[in-house]
């Protein structure tokens, strides 16, 4: 039964019900071997063009594409074949909403009715729902043009079809063509919806009463039923700092309305920004504070474009139900060849001869210089990169010694030290690779430069704020540490445009780095697959493995409707959600809970049957922080 509430909706075939030009695809096929078959292929799809966006008449587009075409009747099977497999998404997404309300839905186009039948058939649009053109074959079977007595034929076809249908009631027209438009215009119709998902025509879309990127906003838009919870296309990303372009392509391709900013933001600039976006994308320069989460109206997760998370406030985050993504092994790698590179490089003192060289200095001296093969390594923060190095510093012969706050599988020959202490005593080489939680700020100061041998070398690839930046110049001034390889900073420029300023800069034996430890083409592509994949798998089944501040929870296959509710942790939610349930007869086919000190996180699927009210009760559900539902 048709919703009384659903006014006739008007649809284009061609580039709006399906993704393409039903004529152009038919001369691909037709021209099949012809040795001009791309010229001519060319000139039919720029003559639909001009049709379309009204730069020459219908009339004539078609006549001079129909002379192009040599098709036959023959090829008319295999082109609704190919049609079939070039539906629109949205369309094929929401083919439950044809086939609910094929009544008051009409396919007008000035394409023709042998082929858009059998397609929009398959979604249960009877054929005196179609109008459209019809070919006309001479006895060969060849097509030789189009009835001229049907009215879609000629200028103004389509309104002139739309007065004949003579509709009682509102009338949406939806498509991507002026002729389209035109119905509108005539003021046979209500609205003109611009269908934009597979082209978009600025003379078509300026005079539309809304632009549709896809068929689920139209949906959303006039609240019927829809396949999807929320039309892809309003969800907004923010991307800053530059992450490989792959990221936004994978964004893109879901759907998603994608912005870039090239370099960090600072609060006041992205408290700016922040509202309308749902996910925002960063990496290591921006800090996610709670002003920026209190402007953030609208997000859903934050994806850390890298390893440390101490920049974003995952407490605050996670208490306004959204979680943290991160690449967590994505750049590792990365890092360690990194660190290595930089023993090699310090112990041979090649900071200080490379400038030399270039300003034609010859200093060939083996002073100060040595082998790294049986030296001392000392990894402070054994985690994924100082155990990786472990590995690798070991198949070059040195002797690793680690120390980790926390237990840590030893690998290989390395030595475990108890203390930081006994590690830095006895070490000819430190790296420090542990995170960048603020109970490490100054974690290497003045004391601990002093307990180092007297020429070792230092390396820091994990976080500025870890070093005693001071501390480390004087320890480097007095020639009590032979050399240095700092890749992090306190105080790092937002964009390559500002000046890097430092105690550092110009101290002999000192390699400074642009924080490019996990810069390399491989690293980000990596994250670049990683933390999207994350992002959309969370919010297409609520699946958050891996997120670095909710509960983890790993998600079967949805089963039918499913419910994901965020909650503060307070006793008594989830026997709240039940009883919602349970009163309302709602049949639950499964359900998942996991909590951490904060927050709840319950994801219950259930039976497709049931009252829009229960949404609603849940919704209410005290302690509540956020809920939604996936169809
Ligand atoms: N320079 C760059 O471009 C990059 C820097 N990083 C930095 O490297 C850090 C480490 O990365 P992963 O190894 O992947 O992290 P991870 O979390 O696997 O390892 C960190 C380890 O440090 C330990 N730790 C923390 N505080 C400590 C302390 N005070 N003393 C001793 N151990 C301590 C932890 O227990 C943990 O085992 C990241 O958090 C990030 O800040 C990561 C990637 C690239
Ligand atoms: O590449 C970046 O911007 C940051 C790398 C980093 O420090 C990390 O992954 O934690």
């Amino acid at each position: 039964m048709a919703d009384p509430q659903l006014p006739y909706l008007l649809i284009d075939f061609d580039s709006t019900f399906t993704q393409v030009e039903g004529l152009d695809e038919l001369a691909d096929i037709a021209l099949q071997g012809h040795p001009d078959r791309e010229r001519i292929v060319g000139e039919i799809r720029a003559l639909t063009d001009s049709g379309m966006n009204g730069s020459i008449s219908f009339s004539e587009s078609l006549r001079r594409r129909l002379g192009l075409l040599s098709a036959r009747r023959e090829h008319l099977p295999l082109l609704v074949e190919q049609l079939k497999t070039k539906v629109s998404d949205s369309i094929v997404r929401n083919r439950g909403f044809f086939e609910q309300f094929r009544g008051r839905v009409y396919i007008v186009s000035s394409g023709f009715r042998e082929f858009i039948e059998p397609v929009v058939a398959d979604f249960g649009i009877d054929a005196d729902h179609v109008l459209a053109n019809t070919f006309t074959y001479d006895a060969d079977g060849r097509i030789t043009g189009f009835d001229p007595e049907n009215v879609l034929s000629q200028d103004g076809g389509k309104i002139e079809q739309l007065r004949r249908l003579d509709l009682q009631g509102k009338v949406y027209v939806m498509g991507d063509g002026y002729t389209d438009y035109q119905m509108r215009e005539s003021g046979l119709a209500d609205r003109f919806y611009a269908f934009t998902e597979n082209v978009s025509r600025d003379a078509v879309v300026a005079r539309a009463d809304e632009v549709v990127p896809t068929f689920d906003e139209f949906l959303y838009q006039n609240k019927l039923p829809m396949t999807l919870s929320y039309p892809k296309n309003r969800i907004r990303v923010l991307l800053l700092e530059n992450p490989d372009a792959r990221a936004a392509e994978l964004f893109r391709a879901e759907g998603y309305q994608v912005e870039s900013v090239p370099g960090g933001l600072d609060e006041d600039e992205l408290v700016e920004r922040i509202e309308g976006v749902s996910i925002l994308g960063i990496r290591s320069k921006t800090n996610v504070t709670p002003r920026v989460l209190e402007a953030a109206n609208r997000l859903i997760a934050v994806g850390a474009f890298c390893i440390g998370t101490n920049q974003i406030d995952l407490v605050g985050c996670m208490q306004k139900g959204v979680p943290v993504f991160n690449a967590p092994f994505s750049n590792t790698r990365s890092v360690v060849e990194l660190a290595l590179g930089e023993i090699i490089v310090l112990a041979r003192r090649i900071p200080e001869k490379n400038p030399k060289m270039h300003q034609g200095e010859w200093d060939k001296s083996a002073k100060g210089s040595f082998e790294i093969r049986g030296k001392k390594l000392g990894i402070v923060g054994y985690g994924n990169i100082g155990s990786q190095l472990s590995v690798v510093a070991e198949a070059v012969g040195m002797q690793v010694y680690y120390y980790d706050v926390a237990e840590k599988l030893q690998l290989g020959n390395a030595v475990k030290c108890r203390t930081l202490q006994e590690l830095l005593q006895q070490v000819d080489v430190v790296t420090l690779h542990v995170d960048g939680r603020k109970d490490n700020t100054n974690l290497i100061g003045a004391k601990e430069f002093a307990l180092m041998k007297p020429g070792a070398l230092f390396l820091n690839n994990a976080r500025g704020h870890v070093v005693d930046v001071p501390a480390l110049a004087a320890a480097l001034r007095s020639g009590h540490l032979g050399g240095a390889a700092v890749d992090v900073f306190p105080h790092e420029p937002k964009t390559n445009q500002e000046v890097f300023e430092s105690e550092l800069r110009g101290l002999p034996n000192v390699l400074i780095t642009p924080h490019i430890g996990g810069s390399t083409a491989e690293a980000q592509r990596n994250i670049a697959e990683f933390v999207p994949e994350r992002i959309m798998s969370y919010i297409n089944t609520g699946n958050t493995q891996q997120s670095v501040n909710f509960p983890n929870i790993q998600l079967p296959q949805q089963q039918a409707h499913r419910l994901i509710h965020i909650h503060a942790n307070v006793p008594g939610v989830l026997a709240r959600i039940n009883n919602v349930l349970a009163n309302r007869h709602v049949n639950i086919l499964g359900q998942y809970l996991k909590t951490n000190e904060h927050i709840g996180y319950v994801i219950t699927d259930i039976d497709k049957e049931y009252e829009q009210e229960v949404i609603g009760e849940l919704r209410k559900v005290e302690h509540t922080i956020k809920f939604r539902v996936l169809y």
